[in-house]
């Protein structure tokens, strides 16, 4: 049997600056449990939940959701996983946030994309979304297979509510004023790693990079310590 440290980590970058698109590539090569907020909140709007039909207005006009429901939300989702780590999307966005996860859990690693905001708006109103699984298309990008449908299912994709360009510009509006102060959060913390560009291909190579040798250092001090544990 070989035994492996769980690992959690966090992918922050303004909105559309390409945490759907780089989460997927992540949990193919290293076997992390994807959790995006963004898609758990779409779900519960889908099948019209009573916290979906209270937060639609919310996240349709670009406003973040209060807080304590989002925190309570993520941690209880989180503490039901039972793999070898996860990879949390969209979650912390505030400060108090990050504070209810850091009460939680320890974090090994935040990934943060720092893609210019102009680059962004370009591609938002040009985004495709299939709402059950959280794949994300892109017109230019990566277009589906069949225009309009999700290559795996062939249901149809839809563009986002939020991501007419009047809501990008308040979203990317409220990253500034309430996400970034997270970023230095976990900077102080040392666990803050940022990767700047305007393509996910170009950016994908370095992530991939440091994740190697991130997890393969965090593995290597646990057997060891493992090893120390069964000799002492
Ligand atoms: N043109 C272009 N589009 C991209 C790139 N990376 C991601 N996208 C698209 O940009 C949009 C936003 O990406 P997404 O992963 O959803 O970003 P998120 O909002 O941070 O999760 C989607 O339509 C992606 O397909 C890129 O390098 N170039
Ligand atoms: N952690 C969060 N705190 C508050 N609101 C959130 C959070 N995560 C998602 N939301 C709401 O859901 C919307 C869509 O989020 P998300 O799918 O993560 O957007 P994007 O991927 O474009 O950054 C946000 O604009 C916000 O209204």
């Amino acid at each position: 049997m070989v035994l492996q440290r769980v690992i959690r980590a966090v992918i922050m970058g303004p909105p559309g600056s390409g945490k759907g698109t780089m989460s997927a590539r992540i949990i193919k090569s290293f076997g992390l449990q994807h959790m995006s907020s963004g898609d758990i909140l779409r779900a519960n709007i889908q099948d019209k939940t009573e916290l979906g039909l209270l937060m639609k207005s919310c996240i349709d006009q670009g406003q973040l959701v209060p807080d304590d429901i989002i925190s309570r939300l993520i941690l209880n989702d989180l503490r039901k996983i039972n793999s070898s780590g996860w990879l949390l999307d969209g979650f912390p966005r505030t400060v108090s946030q990050a504070e209810a996860l850091d009460h939680a859990f320890s974090l090994d690693t935040v990934i943060n994309l720092n893609v210019p905001f102009q680059t962004i708006k370009e591609r938002l109103t040009s985004r495709w979304t299939h709402i059950p699984s959280g794949r994300v298309y892109n017109i230019d990008f990566n277009p589906p297979k069949v225009p309009g449908l999700d290559d795996v299912t062939g249901e149809p994709l839809v563009q986002r509510d939020d991501d007419r360009p009047e809501t990008v510009t308040r979203r990317l509006k409220s990253y500034e004023t309430q996400t970034e102060p997270v970023l230095e959060f976990y900077r102080s913390k040392g666990v803050l790693e940022t990767f700047t560009g305007t393509e996910t291909n170009k950016i994908w190579p370095h992530v991939e990079a440091f994740l190697h040798r991130k997890f393969s250092s965090i593995n290597f001090l646990f057997k060891a310590k493992l090893t120390l544990n069964t000799y002492a």
